[in-house]
């Protein structure tokens, strides 16, 4: 009858189809040699399963960080004061192409600025008062309200009104509409002067409005201001883009910066400007700008968008009380 190491190694031989070296001679008949060609298993302790579960994990926690998360850079933080600080980004073909139709304002590079010298404290101050009385008389039900100026659009619930029109006095003054003037100007100069353009090439475009943002819910589409788009595509007159931020992250509202959405792949590249009074940021309109705003998360946040077009057949006039009448 075999023996339990004999019935052991036939089994071996049937799986492997090799047979096993060993010697049948009478002392290895209790302890035979190894049927393994390269020798006994190996044995896992506990201890290295582990570790190899570990890096396992690791590995797997790497992969999912560069595929899924956010790299998160601040292009302006909001306690430095930046004389200017730009950034060149490749001017998206479409974008480029569009734009070389209008000789003298074609950007030598595409990219954004942000200055803090060319709004003053008083200017800002002007302009956010003047947008916090219109926006008193009105307002939208959930967390954006915007206010026109030049086609007197003013949100109110749902819906937007002509406070032109339905507004008995107006709260807007001469000197409201001079400072923006001024302040419209400067800003036309800086992104002329960035982005190396004719400054009479340039136009005021529709649509240039006051905004507020609150952590209020949202009602319909036009409150969702945190959705990632390309100014181009949403305004098709917009070339030039610029923000003028009349009050300050951190202090005056939470949440509420505004992010370029650099590389829409993974992993996805953001860069944040802080909101701060009289700061001002522009950039090509392009697809090579990619932004939103963040979601604000406490009290007020008031800011301009004040556009520009190479287009003159799209060009509008500053607001004048005139017109209105
Ligand atoms: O208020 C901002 O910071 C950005 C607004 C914006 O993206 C827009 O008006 O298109
Ligand atoms: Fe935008």
């Amino acid at each position: 009858m075999a023996s339990d190491d004999t019935k052991q190694i036939k089994y071996r031989r049937k799986q492997f189809g090799k047979k096993p070296d060993i010697k049948e001679d009478a002392s290895s008949k209790n302890t035979p040699t190894s049927p393994y060609k390269y020798g006994p298993m190996p044995k896992f302790s506990g201890q290295r399963i582990i570790s190899r579960l570990v890096m396992i994990a690791g590995v797997l926690v790497y992969v999912w960080y560069f595929t899924k998360s956010t790299q998160e850079k601040v292009f302006a933080k909001h306690d430095t004061i930046y004389h200017g600080r730009g950034q060149h980004v490749e001017c998206d073909p479409d974008y480029l192409k569009e734009i070389q139709h209008y000789t003298g304002c074609v950007p030598k590079k595409c990219g954004r600025f942000v200055t803090d010298r060319i709004v003053t404290d008083h200017e800002a101050d002007v302009l956010l008062w003047l947008a916090k009385r219109g926006m008193s008389y009105a307002g939208s039900n959930g967390g954006a309200s915007i206010m026109d100026l030049h086609s007197g659009a003013l949100s109110y619930k749902d819906s937007f009104i002509n406070f032109y029109k339905s507004i008995e006095t107006t709260f807007v003054t001469p000197t409201d509409l001079k400072i923006y003037h001024i302040v419209r100007q400067n800003i036309q100069a800086a992104i002329a002067d960035f982005f190396g353009i004719n400054i009479n090439k340039l136009h005021l475009t529709h649509p240039t409005f006051f905004s507020r943002l609150t952590s209020k819910e949202a009602t319909n589409i036009h409150d969702e201001y945190w959705h990632v788009h390309v100014d181009k595509h949403t305004y098709e007159s917009f070339h030039y883009t610029s923000l003028l931020y009349l009050n300050d992250y951190g202090t005056d509202f939470q949440g509420g910066r505004f992010i370029f959405q650099d590389n829409l792949q993974s992993p996805k590249t953001n860069s944040s400007v802080e909101p701060r009074k009289g700061r001002v940021s522009m950039f090509t309109s392009g697809a090579e700008n990619p932004h939103f705003v963040e979601r604000v998360t406490e009290g007020e946040r008031f800011a301009i968008t004040i556009s520009f077009t190479c287009d003159e057949t799209k060009k509008i006039s500053d607001p004048s009380l005139d017109d209105k009448k």
